[in-house]
């Protein structure tokens, strides 16, 4: 329902942010930044954190492709002012899902939209409210067998088995995904890197 009609560039190795885009049928090369992120310092604003993280993946690959805009974010999980990476393991997945569970936490996705050869550089962070039943040791034992909460803030996936543990949620779904795409879509459609298409063409494989 997108045409990419300008040069992009997702600067991620998601595959949740990667199948985002392609879902609506929008076109981009992917390479994922290498540099490490930034550590979280206490009592900083987990928003400016984010976005940050964000702009330091997105400045990286737009060296590589000046001509081309290059989307790059980062996603973190809040709680009680801590920030919750992607665990090592399966015994810190389990420790971070325990302190999640049966309570109120925030997941922040900060996004950055740069093209180097023109100096435009454009970036926002958006909230999403999650709250997440308490569903006891073994279930959380279980999931975190899974081997799933691995590569995912927080050590878990909403998309996948972990959604039976989201109770609500107030805010942006893609947001906790990895990207939101409300407010994604708006800022590439204003700086006409996609454009709507009406007439869909469809490859059947046989
Ligand atoms: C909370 C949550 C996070 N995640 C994922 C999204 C991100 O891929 C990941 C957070 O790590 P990020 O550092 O934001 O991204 P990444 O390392 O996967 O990719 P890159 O740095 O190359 O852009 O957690 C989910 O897939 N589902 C969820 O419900």
């Amino acid at each position: 329902m997108f045409q990419t009609t300008s040069p992009l560039v997702l600067g991620s190795g998601s595959p949740r942010r990667r199948e985002l885009l392609e879902g609506l049928g929008i076109l981009f090369a992917v390479h994922p930044a290498v540099d490490p992120e930034p550590e979280f310092v206490t009592g900083s604003c987990p928003e400016e954190h984010a976005l940050d993280a964000a702009r330091r993946k997105a400045r990286e690959v737009a060296v590589a492709y000046p001509e081309a805009m290059v989307l790059a974010a980062d996603t973190i999980v809040v709680v009680d002012g801590d920030v919750l990476g992607k665990p090592e393991n399966a015994a810190v997945a389990l420790e971070m899902l325990q302190r999640l569970a049966g309570r109120e936490h925030a997941v922040i996705t900060g996004c950055c939209l740069r093209m180097h050869a023109k100096g435009y550089e454009q970036g926002f962070a958006v909230r999403t409210r999650v709250w997440m039943r308490d569903f006891g040791k073994d279930v959380l034992t279980a999931y975190a067998a899974t081997g799933e909460p691995l590569d995912k803030a927080g050590a878990y996936g909403i998309q996948d088995r972990a959604g039976f543990l989201v109770e609500r949620i107030e805010g942006s779904y893609t947001n906790v995904v990895g990207l939101p795409l409300a407010e994604t879509i708006k800022l590439l459609l204003e700086q006409d890197i996609i454009k709507a298409r009406c007439h869909e063409t469809y490859v059947v494989w046989r």
